[in-house]
Parts: structure tokens; sequence; C-alpha cells
């Protein structure tokens, strides 16, 4: 076949493609009417894991399985954006890897706001302002984000759905590496690369900004300032890279929780969810040597998976902890229930945080 014939057939699966998409967004759009009707949920996030499973499962290549995600997550974005126009709050400014994280669950058709602080993020979801909120929760390298796990504590919105994101940090800069005397940065990206800018830059002075993408528009105004960031904040900004992939560790990933008004279902099939609960243990946890190991037991028991647990001061006084539990399976589980009452008989506070999709 000569490069015109095969373009000609190109054209003609691309006809047949967009009427295939079409019929596919009128379904989205009967569906939209029903949840409207019935007040259900636009995003669905258990539903977008099992149609990405089963396309994925499907696939006999030479497309790979990202590309398709990737087709698929637009493709459901203006799915939703018929249904309804959702409104994202994000932690920003614009361009931040949380915009990047929130770009990649949600795709391009929905409105996006960028807010100055978590607390702000929860404030406008839970005011109905926002849709959704999507926060930073942990970073592979550098450990959990603690504002947003205390903040959890408080509120009555749940975690509905999580990110996963790698993170390349990149020196976005106007000056040549030789004349760079300050780096900016949000002080978790500049830890991620502590070895790197010690190596590189070990005279230059390391300075704390809001945010990433803050960061590149200092470094964009100050003759021999740098910002460390990823690429979206340089092309955000028009600034160019010095340095690419500047980060310590090769697979440095961040966790995101997208937050919600009301939590997401379960999926089909066991252990494709996780759950994550509050715990507090009050006086107990100073008095009874066992306490600890007794508070971990109802998941034990039941052969419920616990991935993470992580204490944080409670705040309230000396020495009290919350201890903040990732486990998978969902909060309807039988099993998971039971675990729960059990915790619920010695532990003043259980609070459940929300459950959804284990994968991303
Ligand atoms: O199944 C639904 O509930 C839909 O709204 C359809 C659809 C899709 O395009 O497949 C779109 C948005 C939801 O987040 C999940 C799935």
């Amino acid at each position: 076949m000569d490069l015109n014939a095969i373009r000609e057939k190109i054209d003609a699966l691309d006809r047949e493609m967009v009427a295939v998409l079409n019929e596919r967004l009128k379904l989205a759009a009967e569906i939209g009417k029903l949840k409207r009707s019935q007040g259900g949920q636009i995003y669905v996030a258990e539903r977008e894991e099992a149609v990405l499973r089963k396309v994925i499962e499907q696939n006999q290549g030479p497309i790979k399985n990202e590309a398709l995600r990737a087709i698929y997550r637009e493709i459901m974005s203006a799915a939703i954006a018929l249904e309804k126009p959702l409104l994202i709050a994000y932690l920003g400014p614009e361009a931040t890897n949380t915009h990047q994280a929130a770009m990649k669950k949600f795709g391009a058709s929905v409105d996006y706001h960028a807010m100055a602080t978590i607390s702000d993020i929860f404030t406008a979801v839970e005011k109905g302002e926002s849709d959704y909120g999507v926060i930073p929760i942990e970073n592979s390298t550098e450990g959990s984000v603690r504002d947003a796990l205390d903040l959890f504590v408080e509120s009555d919105l749940k975690i509905v759905a999580q990110i996963y994101l790698e993170i390349s940090h990149h020196l976005i800069s106007n000056s040549p590496l030789e004349a760079i005397e300050r780096v900016y940065s949000k002080d978790q990206a500049l830890a991620q690369c502590r070895h790197w800018l010690q190596r590189h830059l070990p005279h230059a002075q390391l300075i704390e900004a809001s945010s990433t993408a803050r960061a590149v528009q200092i470094a964009k105004e100050e003759p021999g300032a740098a910002a460390v960031a990823g690429e979206l904040a340089a092309t955000a900004h028009g600034v160019p890279i010095v340095a690419k992939n500047i980060q310590d560790k090769a697979d440095n990933t961040t966790r995101f929780f997208v937050v919600g008004r009301k939590p997401s279902g379960r999926s089909t099939g066991d252990g494709k969810d996780m759950t994550s609960f509050v715990i507090s243990l009050g006086d107990q946890a100073s008095a009874n040597p066992g306490a600890l190991l007794k508070m971990l037991m109802p998941m034990a028991e039941r052969g419920i998976n616990l991935s993470k647990i992580e204490s944080r001061p409670s705040k309230k006084r000396p020495w009290d902890y919350y201890f903040f539990v990732d486990v998978t399976g969902h909060f309807e589980d039988p099993k998971m229930k039971e675990a729960l009452a059990d915790l619920q008989r010695f532990c003043p506070l259980v609070k459940w945080l929300g459950s959804y999709p284990a994968m991303s």
C-alpha cells in the first residue's frame, strides 16, 4: 500500500472512532440524567478504575497500556463534563505537582481552581464551592504531608480516590549553572534534591518558597536565581530547564488524595480497594504496655493487610497520638466492619476517612 492509501484508511478509521466516541458520550449523558434525578455522584472512582482495567485487559497491542490510560482519561473527562461541569480545587498555584496530579485524574474537560492552602481546599469542598479537592498526602522520599493528615481528623470529607505521580524535579533558571547563587523551592522539593544541590551548587543559598510554581515565578525575575520544580511549571512560566531530573531518588513518587463529600462505592472484586482511618488510643497508649499491639490485632486476626501506619501528636494533650492507618479492603467488606467494631470497643476515636480504588 502506498502512503496515500494508508492515510485514506486512517481517515476512515478516524471517522469510525469519532462516531463511536460520540455514541459513548451520549450514553454517559443519559447516565448523567439518571444521576441528577437520583442524586448520584458524577465522578465515580471505582467505575473509572473498572473501565480502565477492562480496557487494558482487552488490549492486544501495539498500543501501550499507558497510552490507553491517557486516552481513556480524556474520554471519561469529556463524559463527566457532559454530565455536569465539575470544579476541582487543588493546592496551587497553577502548574504545581498537585495540579499535574489533578489533571492526571480528571483530564482536560473539567474546571480547576488553584487554592493557597490544603485547609482552603477542605473548606471549598465542604461548602460545596468545589466538587472535589486534590491534596498531596505523602512522598516516597520525604514522608507524609502533615497538615493534610491533621485536617482529616476534624473534617467530614471522605477520601474518594488516590493518585500516584512520579515526580521529576528540574533546575529551572534564566541563568547558566555557574551563575546560580540562590535556589528557591518548596521545602520538600529542596529536600528531595539535597545531594544533587550539594554536589553541583555547594555555595548556593537554598530558600523556601510557598510552592514549586511560586519558586519559578521568583527565579524568572531575579538574576542568579533558580527554582527546583516540575516541567509543567517551567513551561507555564516560560523559564528554561538548566538541569533535568535532579532528584536524589530516581523513583520519587508522590501520593495524592481526592477528597469529596460522599464516599466511593466498593470496587467489583476483592482486594481492589483500600481504606484509611484514624484511631486514638486515649490514655491506654502510655498506661498499657500492650495497647499498640491490641490496636493492630483486629486487622491481623482477619487477614486485613495493613500497608501504612503513621502517628501524629493529637495536639490535645502531650504524648497523645492519632494513628493514621491504611489497609486493603473496603469499608463495606464484612470483615472490615467487624474489625472497626472491635476497635471501637476500646478506642475513644475510630474514624473512617474513606475507601477508594487501590490502583491508580
Ligand atoms: O458510569 C458512570 O457512572 C459514568 O458516568 C460514565 C463514566 C465513563 O465515561 O465511563 C464517566 C464518569 C464516571 O466517573 C465514571 C464513568
